[in-house]
């Protein structure tokens, strides 16, 4: 049976790699694949990686029917054995149901990676739609880590190396960033506590406050 499923993780937890490495083994065996993205990283167009690989997929707009993209893409000859949705976080709603639809009425599997999360903890539209429709929710294996070595579950924005919980919730961005806007993974507790490791270092370098006098 055909599948949505959903990989989520936190930013930096390998979900395009993931999405690369079935890109690549179903395309060795001769299958072909419709390659959704929207705003990564590298570019209008691109599915990327941290790890350097990079691929052509297409730049998911406003209001495009994705749905109907497939339709089309077949009607005209083209074939698609599976859809591959990367930065699904910022797939509107609608777009969700209509891969959901590309499961039911074209027997065709989609695979979505996405971050489930916004800096301020809050679900993105596009993977809260995920979570209700998909057929699994897949954790990704590899964990990214919070500088206090406990699993990283929640990420962080920086604006000027500071801790933001206020702001638009789509900044296109990077981890290791200290400039205008960067991102940093980190755990719950640390999340809540707004302590990323620059403040942390802060912390742990700064003065007492009230030096314990000699007498
Ligand atoms: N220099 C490196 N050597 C080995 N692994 C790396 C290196 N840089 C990044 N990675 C791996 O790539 C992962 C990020 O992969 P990526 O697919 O870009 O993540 P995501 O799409 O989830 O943001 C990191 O968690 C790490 O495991
Ligand atoms: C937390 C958060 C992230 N983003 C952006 C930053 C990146 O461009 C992508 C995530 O990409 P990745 O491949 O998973 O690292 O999302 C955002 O716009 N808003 C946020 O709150």
């Amino acid at each position: 049976m055909p599948e949505l499923v959903f990989f989520s993780g936190t930013m930096d937890c390998g979900k395009s790699t993931l999405a690369l490495q079935i890109e690549h083994n179903r395309s060795s065996r001769g299958l072909q694949g419709m390659i959704f993205t929207r705003d990564d990283r590298a570019g209008e167009g691109k599915l990327s990686s941290r790890l350097g690989l990079v691929t052509d997929a297409v730049e998911v707009q406003d209001g495009q029917d994705l749905y109907a993209s497939l339709v089309d893409h077949l009607s005209q000859g083209g074939r698609a054995d599976y859809v591959i949705a990367d930065e699904a976080q910022f797939l509107a709603e609608e777009q969700i149901d209509q891969l959901a639809r590309v499961v039911d009425d074209l027997d065709i599997d989609v695979y979505a990676f996405g971050i489930t999360t916004d800096f301020r903890s809050k679900l993105f539209p596009g993977s809260q739609r995920l979570v209700e429709l998909a057929d699994r929710v897949e954790v990704l294996q590899v964990e990214a880590l919070c500088w206090c070595g406990a699993r990283a579950t929640h990420n962080a924005r920086t604006v000027g190396g500071v801790m933001v919980v206020e702001g638009a919730q789509v900044v296109v961005g990077d981890v290791d960033r200290a400039d205008t806007v960067g991102y940093e993974v980190l755990c719950r507790r640390h999340h809540r506590r707004r302590m990323t490791s620059a403040s942390a270092r802060a912390a742990a370098l700064s003065p007492d406050v009230l030096p314990v006098q000699q007498v």
